[in-house]
């Protein structure tokens, strides 16, 4: 499982999603017809131009600037069926997109402009996910979701918002995030939500590391106790790479105490290397850190982060990965399976993704 790995193989290797916007991956041309309905102005209204405009857009060198594009399409997901037929697309999308597990997140605070609670919303984005996956699975692309639902960092909701994701954890919620702007809004901020969450016994995942170096990673992980980091990036910070291998051919590097106990800990990597690249967090994908984090052993997981505004998918992340890292089929099923271990789900039900998806899955790629 370490030789070269084709296209065909790489689209359709199972693959598992964990940071992935649901604001974030709309389809242009539904962007283009819901707007037309509400009278939403866009920068153009033909979809091939509208594609290419947030991804140029988000090509900014700057996180504050990739989220100035988000007002368009959060401004298409106010009513109930808009929500519902964004969800069910995203699903749809996903799974011909060969992933078999995916956590969409998006922030119902922001979805309240047309009048819908923030139960309201998360209901309708139930709703669309289920669709979704019932139609996928009639195609023969099966996929299981669940939400993660975000409270913006530079708001002052956090509590009301984890509340709400507790409200709904029964029906297709699966755990909690922060996102938004990361300079200046430390995690710490929402201290009370994560209080909060963690007498629930609700998983946690903040956006740490990306836009904002270790004081924020360490807030996440020490003061706020995320299971996951969002990106998490910047570890590398914390990180001396000394040249040559060490004795198990490792790369020689020497670990702060940040970074050592986040790998001692297993507490999972959701890097997003294009959209790293896009807000300056990494100069290519050739030489994003996930390589050297893989090589570590840290506990990496792939992911888009947000396919419309990064222009990806992650058969696009994972032929990056391939075509200028070196990446092999077995480093593919690793960080396939590292994201399963890590999801939110109950572990039964993730053990058993691993062994009758990706397991075969990637058997069945490695003998074909
Ligand atoms: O990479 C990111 N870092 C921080 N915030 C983000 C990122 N991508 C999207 N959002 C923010 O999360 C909100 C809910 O989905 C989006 O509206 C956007 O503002
Ligand atoms: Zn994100």
């Amino acid at each position: 499982m370490t030789g070269p790995i084709d296209s065909a193989s790489i689209a359709r290797a199972p693959k598992v999603l964990l940071h992935d916007h649901l604001d974030g991956g709309l389809r242009p041309e539904t962007i283009v017809g819901i707007s037309a309905e509400i009278g939403h102005e866009l920068p153009t209204t033909d979809p091939e131009e509208l594609r290419e405009w947030f991804r140029s857009s988000a090509d900014s060198g700057s996180l504050e600037r990739y989220l100035e594009t988000f007002v368009h399409t959060v401004a298409v997901m106010q009513r109930r069926e808009d929500l519902v037929r964004v969800a069910r697309e995203a699903a749809i999308d996903l799974a011909a997109d060969g992933v078999v597990y995916a956590e969409i997140r998006w922030a119902p605070e922001q979805h309240l402009e047309g009048g819908l609670s923030l139960d309201d919303v998360v209901v309708a984005v139930q709703e669309g996910l289920a669709e979704g996956e019932k139609e996928a699975a009639a195609a023969g692309t099966p996929i299981r979701t669940g939400q993660l639902v975000t409270a913006m960092r530079h708001a002052a909701r956090g509590r009301e918002i984890a509340e709400l994701a507790e409200r709904h954890r029964e029906n297709g919620v699966v755990g909690f995030d922060i996102a938004g702007a990361e300079a200046g809004y430390p995690p710490s901020r929402h201290l009370d939500a994560f209080d909060y969450l963690h007498e629930a016994n609700m998983h946690v995942t903040i956006h740490a590391g990306e836009a904002f170096g270790l004081p924020s990673i360490w807030e996440a992980v020490q003061v706020c106790g995320a299971d996951r980091l969002g990106h998490g990036v910047r570890i590398m910070e914390d990180i001396e790479v000394l040249g040559g291998r060490d004795s198990y051919g490792r790369p020689a590097a020497k670990l702060g105490r940040l970074a050592g106990f986040v790998r001692d800990k297993r507490i999972p990597l959701e890097l997003c290397p294009t959209s790293n690249v896009q807000t300056g967090a990494a100069a290519s994908v050739a030489e994003h850190p996930i390589g050297l984090l893989k090589d570590l052993r840290f506990r990496v997981t792939l992911n888009t982060d947000n396919r419309l505004m990064s222009g990806t998918s992650m058969t696009r992340e994972m032929t990056l990965l391939v075509e200028q890292a070196g990446w092999t089929l077995e480093d593919l099923r690793w960080v396939t399976i590292n994201a399963l271990k890590s999801a939110f789900i109950p572990f039964d039900e993730r053990l058993a993704l691993i062994e009758d998806v990706v397991k075969p899955g990637y058997a069945q790629l490695a003998i074909s």
